[in-house]
Order: C-alpha cells, then structure tokens, then sequence
C-alpha cells in the first residue's frame, strides 16, 4: 500500500511509474494461528505472491505485538483485526496503543456507536503522534451472521443489507475510513457512502470449499466483481494441504 502525508493510497510507486493495486494485493490472509511459528511459516511459504496478512485474535492474544513485528519487518502489510467493542475511554486507549504497532490496517465494532468510533480515532490519530496513521475499519454485521440469527437472536430487525448500510453510514458520519462487511452489501454501502469509503470483506470461498462457520458467502471473483477493495480469506487458504497452491489458485481465479 502506498502512502502520501499520512494517507493511505490504493496504488504503488514502481520503477516503471505508478501502478494501480492489483486484486491479488487485495486479498488478505487471514492468519489464524495459536503461534508465531506456525503464522510466520504460512506466511514465509507465501512470500511473493501475498502481499496483506491479518493477525486476529487467536494469534495475536498468543504471540502478542511481535507477531506484527516480524510480518511488517516481512514487508507485508498487516491487518490487526481485534474488533475493539468498549466504552469510548476504553476505545480511544486501545487505539492509542494499537497505533504504535505500524499496523496498517486495524477496527472497531460499529456496534459500539458513533462516540466509541470518534473516541477511537482520536486514540489512534494521538497514538500515531504524526506517523502514518493506520485505516480504521468499523465491522458492521458479522459474515457468521445470517438474516435470521440477526432478527431473532439479536433483536434487529430489517435485513442484513439494510442493516450493513446503515451501520456504514454511521461509522462514515464517525470519521472512519471504510467497514468490515459481506461482499453481498458492497453495493449497497458503496451507493451510499461513495466509492472511496472502504469495504473489507470476508465470508469468502473458492467455488466448492467448506463454508465452515461462514453464512453470507460469495466467491473470490464475484466479491471483486461486487466492487470490494479487499477480501479476507483465511481456512481455504491456512489450512489448505498445500497453501501456496491454494493461494496461486485463487489468485488464477480474478484473473491473476
Ligand atoms: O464479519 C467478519 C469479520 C471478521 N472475520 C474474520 O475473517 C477471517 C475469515 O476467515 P475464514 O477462515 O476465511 O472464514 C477470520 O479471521 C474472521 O475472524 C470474518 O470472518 N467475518
């Protein structure tokens, strides 16, 4: 991801002048892993043709910050994916200190509301003290989450669209710079929140893969087709006999 006064930007700066991202560098790997050598030895088998990684919280409650250490010292870039969901003092703290990481990319529960999403992109801003900030990203309904669970579990009622939408408009109208979401709603969050507003998609799958605990579920090239800036994809591709393979596959699949 290239950067500009603080800014991330979705092209890079080579030697042959300035090339727009391609879909493989927007696909993250999401890294589930319970310890720094089996994440680092999916990621070292990578190399080259992944360029984001996502610690979540099962890596990073294992191996702590050093697990984004040593993968930005890899030259990825990395998603830290923890879903911060507190009062807003708490929120803002959290950033605060997750800015220090030189992560690019980290979040927040929408759920939390708009003064936790404000209080926690101050906490960040402060955090990074001038450095680049990383994006903050609000989720908005989880993609293990099907329209059911959410009207008679949760309580919400309306659809999950409508849902997601409304939840990225306020994290939008809270200064946050795009939402965790499911492909299906891209379009809808994108119509209403403006093309630069970012989507961050998982429940992602190859054509014929385990859905696992997935629900709202579409395929690599459909997601893109949608108009998401990232998938994340983790279990097709971690714990695939042969990840590499797995990862050469999907990256065949939107085209290369
Ligand atoms: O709504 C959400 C938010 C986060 N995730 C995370 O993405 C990956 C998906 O992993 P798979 O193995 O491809 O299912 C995982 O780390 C989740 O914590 C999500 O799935 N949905």
């Amino acid at each position: 991801m290239a950067r500009s006064n603080g800014r991330q930007l979705d092209y890079r700066v080579n030697w042959s002048g300035v090339e727009k991202l391609s879909e493989r560098d927007r696909i993250i790997v999401a890294l589930d892993f319970s310890s720094e050598q089996e994440a680092l030895a999916c990621a070292d088998r990578l190399q080259g043709i992944a360029t984001y990684m996502k610690v979540g919280m099962q890596l990073y409650y294992a191996a702590g910050p050093q697990i984004v250490y040593a993968l930005k010292e890899r030259g990825f870039n990395v998603f830290v994916d923890l879903k911060v969901h507190d009062i807003p003092n708490t929120a803002k703290g959290a950033m605060q200190s997750l800015a220090s990481l030189g992560a690019d990319m980290v979040n927040v529960h929408v759920a939390g509301g708009k003064d936790m999403m404000t209080a926690a992109k101050e906490g960040l801003e402060s955090g990074a003290a001038g450095q680049t900030k990383p994006l903050l990203i609000g989720v908005t309904q989880l993609t293990s989450s099907s329209q059911q669970m959410m009207n008679d579990e949760i309580g919400i009622e309306g659809t999950i669209v409508d849902c997601a939408q409304r939840y990225a408009q306020l994290a939008k109208a809270a200064g946050l710079d795009g939402v965790v979401a499911s492909p299906l709603e891209v379009e809808a969050i994108k119509r209403s929140c403006g093309p630069t507003f970012k989507t961050v998609t998982p429940g992602v799958r190859p054509r014929g893969a385990e859905l696992g605990d997935q629900k709202r579920v579409v395929t690599p090239a459909e997601a893109f087709a949608f108009g998401t800036d990232y998938i994340v994809v983790g279990r097709p591709i971690t714990q695939a006999s042969d990840p590499l393979k797995a990862m050469r596959a999907m990256v065949e699949s939107i085209g290369g």
